[in-house]
């Protein structure tokens, strides 16, 4: 059987990547620090994927087992060596964590095997395999590194499908919504994964994934959280927010039809259907989550600081834009390491210290002055 190992048995690793490949034929090795979770795994062989929908449509998943990644990493190499893929859904900032074991497999295997290795980060960050990839070579040596070449290759890649956090953390189970799409970019010709759409250029997919799912869900997250809203659906049925969700995405839909050339009538309706994605009230998906890690969403090349720098630089209006930054810099979930550090530094520093700090807006930009104005008419 066709081998794959997964780093990343959460959500999107169990209830989308993984899944994907078992369906395709392949063994899934899901490579975790959680001990329970890979446990289960070597258990049960199997876990359901269920549908959040009237009818919970559910699919069994076969052929899947666990590493832990700190206890079995010789376990983790020799499965590196038999892949055919290797993937990762981790979360951004974990990357560099996890390159040095990955980096360990590949050195191992491109001396045993001629055979070519396809490594693919699914995470939300546009060139995550990129980054991915550095980290992984500054932990290889020159020869290795040489050997690479027809053996191992790295493709960028944007993945959308809702999965929120699971009501029953004892279960592998997961709970998804229907909507899928993973899109590789890539000109070899790979193993054909179902579910997969392979395109030679990412860019117009990523951005506009990360442009329209990703801000509007975020948006709609610190907007509900400020409001005391407990999920997305909810949020939503407030017709002031839903209102603001959609001049946002005009902001980052004008920017986009520009930039990518795309047909504004189907990229609105693009609009339309992701945001009846978000009134999925089957998902519960709670504000917190999608709001999570805030100082990693005002990153400088993330969904709500990127627009609005492109939509200025067009000369395309962004005070929409500022308003869902300055709603990021209100969130102050206690529970999140990010907003409890984000919101020190703005007790110490000052809101234009950390635009500057965290997204690399200049204190003078005309974005930073909007989000000043828009933070005190918010909070
Ligand atoms: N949940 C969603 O709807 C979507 C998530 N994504 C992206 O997918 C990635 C994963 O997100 P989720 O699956 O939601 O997160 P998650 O928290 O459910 O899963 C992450 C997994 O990584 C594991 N992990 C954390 N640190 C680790 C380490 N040092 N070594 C080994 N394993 C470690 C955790 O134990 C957990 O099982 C993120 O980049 C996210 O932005 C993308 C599209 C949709
Ligand atoms: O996963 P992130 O980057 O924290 O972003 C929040 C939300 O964006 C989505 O990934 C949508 O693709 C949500 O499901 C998700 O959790």
């Amino acid at each position: 059987m066709k081998q794959t190992v997964h780093f990343g048995a959460g959500n999107i690793g169990r209830g989308f990547i993984g899944a994907l490949f078992s369906e395709s034929g392949y063994h899934v090795t899901f490579v975790d620090i959680a001990e329970q979770i890979i446990n289960q795994l070597n258990e049960q062989k199997s876990y359901q994927v269920k549908l959040a929908t009237d009818q919970q449509e559910t699919t069994t998943i076969n052929h899947v087992a666990g590493l832990n990644n700190m206890t079995q990493e010789n376990e983790v190499i020799e499965a590196i060596t038999n892949a055919t893929y290797l993937t990762t859904a981790i979360g951004p900032n974990i990357l560099p964590r996890i390159a040095p074991l990955m980096a360990r497999g590949i050195a191992e295997r491109v001396y045993q095997t001629d055979e070519k290795l396809y490594v693919i980060a699914c995470e939300n960050q546009i060139g995550a395999t990129d980054i991915l990839e550095q980290h992984i070579l500054d932990n290889l040596d020159e020869d290795t590194k040489e050997r690479l070449a027809g053996r191992v290759y790295f493709f960028n890649s944007a993945v959308d499908r809702i999965v929120p956090i699971q009501e029953d953390n004892e279960s592998l189970d997961v709970l998804v919504e229907p909507y899928y799409e993973w899109v590789v970019e890539t000109e070899e010709d790979i193993p054909v994964i179902e579910g997969m759409t392979i395109v030679s250029e990412l860019a117009p997919f990523i951005e506009r994934k990360l442009f329209t799912v990703n801000t509007g869900h975020a948006v709609i997250a610190y907007l509900g959280y400020l409001n005391g809203k407990s999920t997305i659906d909810q949020t939503l049925a407030d017709e002031a927010i839903a209102q603001q969700v959609e001049a946002t995405l005009k902001e980052t839909g004008d920017y986009l039809v520009k930039q990518y050339g795309l047909n504004e009538e189907d990229h609105f309706n693009y609009i339309k259907k992701i945001i009846n994605r978000f009134k999925n009230a089957y998902l519960n998906d709670g504000v917190t989550r999608v709001g999570r890690a805030p100082m990693r969403k005002l990153g400088p090349e993330d969904r709500l600081v990127r627009p609005a720098t492109e939509a200025q630089k067009a000369g395309l209006s962004f005070t929409n834009l500022a308003k869902a930054i300055a709603a990021a810099l209100l969130f102050d979930h206690q529970e999140d390491a990010e907003a409890v550090k984000i919101q020190a530094m703005i007790k110490e520093n000052g809101i234009a210290k950390v635009l500057q700090e965290v997204s690399n807006l200049p204190e003078d930009s005309e974005i930073t002055q909007e989000v000043i104005k828009q933070y005190e008419l918010l909070k």
